[in-house]
């Protein structure tokens, strides 16, 4: 570390370069501190006093985080001389997972540390604790932590029986209290009472099953939680946990003094795309007054085709292509092509956005003030990835809200007048929910001409993209295929970077089968295992309604080809059961032989000629492993009875849209 500055060197940033002055923290920064929102395009806040103001550090990952809060600055500021051996810890290691030098700390911006997929996010985290545990011990590390199952798994005022899960309730609720900003550190306290509760339960040795190397190989090791190397025991003052949600990438650094009451916590948060904006762009007068009144004419013609929601009072037609919501019966086209004055529209739209392709078009009708569109995402699977939705208002004006799903203090309102266009991204509606509401007065019909690109969806349509052992599995009907009832496509991908994640748009399920030709051609599987994992994860980002599966790799009669595989296994496993337990894998034990260490011949083409491809015994064996994998329940019902949500009521198609 470059130390020009000091003796800790030029990079200490805003944590640890403001000159010490020892003081309690105060309750009310700490309140703010722990009520940190998550916020983009923010200016940093004005650098406490005797802030040794370093440019080049305004950009650096701790400084960013600092930025979330002065407050933080201040508590920190408050605990430095404590902190000053830690914090240039982390720094290094920080350095270290990123590849940059240590001198360079000051070029680690949060988008290096974004651009990490999660497994390296979650290493980071894991070696930030590993770190911390070299100067004192660290309690416990959670990782993996999905929000969503973490609300599933809350259980009001029951006893302390699984201290894992009450820890995950317990982050729960930090993380609720984060994202108010009227908490008060006082709860957050109390909070940590039953954290530390916990974490105490939890300082006993774990019980570790370590998997034999056959079964590393093809097996996923199944318990999430019971890694040693995520719950080293622990004895004394630093808590760390990493959050993972589809969205935000948390790692929280809790410091307990003797008495175990929290002293500081340093929250690391990394918002992936934090770039998606509610809408595109607004444009007012966007068509002319004599189209808005041939649209008029038009709707006011098929105004008995209208139908009609009894509890929103909104109503719709559609035109061109069938457009399906999750679970609801399509709005029946009133034709496959557009009448005159709509296509007019589309070709305005056209003539300013190149690219965009239109098929389809959903007219809402809002007869009245009363009206209104409940918040829903247009994120269905058939809405084409990439794509965009265009909305055009004509007549009264109304606003539109936004609220971001992860956040949901975050809300925005477009108020669209009439001849009006708005335009949000396929992609906003991930991470965005809108909403029309009723107005106050009644200031007359309101129609919206929405537009989209969709493909025919089918609820349980699979995808394959795989390498030359996925050759022969066929969709349709005919010999040697999945049969009617699963239809599909296959893509072929000889290596991991041929995988276009764009092509899984539109299917329910996603099969990944690749990896064995990157590591015959590379000395690093695990390289290629996390380029794998780049790959699966902008595939969940893509299809986050579809039920991802990424195949090991099959077992070879090579043995010096399965060390390699065993590598790669081991680092997508581990992905999988720590960050992105979305992911599904496929169990290839049943493709060893005796011995559990090489491909059984009966799978072999050849009779063991060939020594990685399948034979058909083999082809036969992986298509009917697809294929209970697609059939396979899920909480008790069929999958792709759940994703086309025949069980499941879905706001948008039950009281959006559908009559
Ligand atoms: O009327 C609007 O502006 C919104 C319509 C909408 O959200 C939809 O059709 O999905
Ligand atoms: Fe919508």
């Amino acid at each position: 570390m470059n130390d020009k500055n000091g003796p800790k060197g030029p990079h200490n940033g805003a944590l640890v370069s403001h000159d010490i002055v020892e003081k309690e923290p105060d309750k009310d920064l700490t309140s703010n501190l722990c009520s940190t929102k998550i916020s983009h395009g923010k200016p940093p806040p004005a650098p406490p006093p005797n802030h040794q103001n370093d440019e080049t550090d305004t950009n650096s990952f701790i400084s960013f985080n600092s930025h979330l809060s002065t407050q933080f600055d201040n508590i920190l500021l408050a605990h430095a001389t404590n902190l000053r051996s830690e914090i240039d810890n982390i720094k290094m290691n920080l350095c270290n997972h990123l590849k940059v030098e240590d001198n360079e700390f000051a070029k680690i911006t949060p988008l290096n540390i974004k651009n990490c997929n999660l497994l390296n996010k979650l290493t980071l985290g894991t070696s930030l604790l590993s770190l911390l545990d070299s100067s004192e011990k660290v309690c416990a590390t959670i990782s993996g932590c999905r929000m969503s199952d973490t609300m599933q798994q809350r259980k009001q005022s029951t006893p302390i029986k699984d201290p894992l899960k009450a820890i995950q309730a317990s982050l729960r609720d930090v993380k609720a209290s984060m994202v108010k900003d009227n908490q008060r550190f006082d709860s957050i306290n109390n909070q940590l009472d039953e954290l530390k509760a916990s974490i105490k339960q939890l300082c006993k040795p774990a019980v570790v099953a370590h998997a034999s190397t056959p079964d590393i190989m093809l097996q996923p090791p199944i318990p999430r939680f019971n890694d040693a190397q995520h719950l080293p025991l622990a004895t004394s003052s630093f808590v760390a946990f990493t959050i993972f949600t589809p969205l935000i990438h948390q790692f929280f650094i809790f410091k307990l003094d003797d008495k175990w009451s929290t002293v500081f916590w340093l929250g690391f948060i990394i918002q992936d795309e934090s770039n998606v904006e509610h809408i595109l762009a607004y444009e007012s007068n966007f068509v002319d007054q004599s189209l808005s009144e041939e649209l008029l004419t038009l709707f006011q013609e098929k105004s008995d085709d209208f139908t009609r929601n009894s509890e929103n009072g909104h109503r719709v037609i559609s035109f061109g292509h069938e457009y399906e919501y999750n679970g609801a019966r399509a709005v029946k086209p009133l034709s496959a092509d557009f009448p005159e004055a709509i296509k007019k529209v589309v070709d305005l739209i056209k003539s300013q956005h190149q690219d965009s392709v239109i098929n389809q078009c959903l007219v809402n009708m809002y007869p009245d003030n009363t009206s209104h569109l409940p918040e829903h995402s247009d994120n269905e699977p058939s809405i084409v990835h990439g794509s965009n939705i265009f909305t055009v208002s004509i007549g009264a004006t109304r606003d539109v809200n936004f609220r971001r799903s992860v956040t949901p203090e975050d809300e925005r309102v477009v108020t669209a007048e009439g001849n009006s266009l708005y335009i949000m991204s396929r992609s906003s509606q991930n991470t965005w929910k809108h909403r029309i509401n009723p107005a106050a007065e009644n200031s007359g019909v309101r129609y919206s001409l929405t537009f989209r690109y969709v493909t025919k969806h089918n609820g349980n349509a699979t995808i394959v993209i795989g390498d030359s052992n996925t050759r022969f599995l066929k969709f349709g009907s005919g010999k040697g295929t999945f049969g009617d009832k699963l239809p599909g496509k296959r893509v072929l991908a000889f290596t991991i970077d041929q995988i276009k994640p764009e092509e899984c748009s539109g299917y329910q399920n996603v099969f990944i089968h690749c990896g064995v030709n990157d590591i015959r051609n590379s000395g690093n599987p695990d390289a290629c295992a996390n380029r794998l994992i780049g790959k699966l994860e902008k595939i969940c980002r893509l299809c986050p309604t579809s039920r991802v599966n990424v195949s090991p790799i099959l077992p070879t009669r090579l043995q010096h080809l399965n060390q390699k595989a065993i590598v790669f296994n081991k680092t997508l496993f581990n992905y999988i059961n720590t960050c992105n337990s979305k992911i599904g894998s496929l169990d290839f034990s049943g493709f060893l032989d005796e011995n559990r260490s090489l491909l059984d011949k009966r799978f072999c083409r050849y009779q063991n000629e060939d020594p990685i491809h399948l034979g058909s015994t083999g082809i036969f064996t992986l298509a009917s492993i697809i294929r209970a994998k697609v059939n396979s329940p899920v909480d008790g019902r069929l999958y792709c009875d759940v994703v086309t949500q025949k069980f499941v009521p879905n706001l948008r198609s039950q009281s959006a849209h559908s009559s």
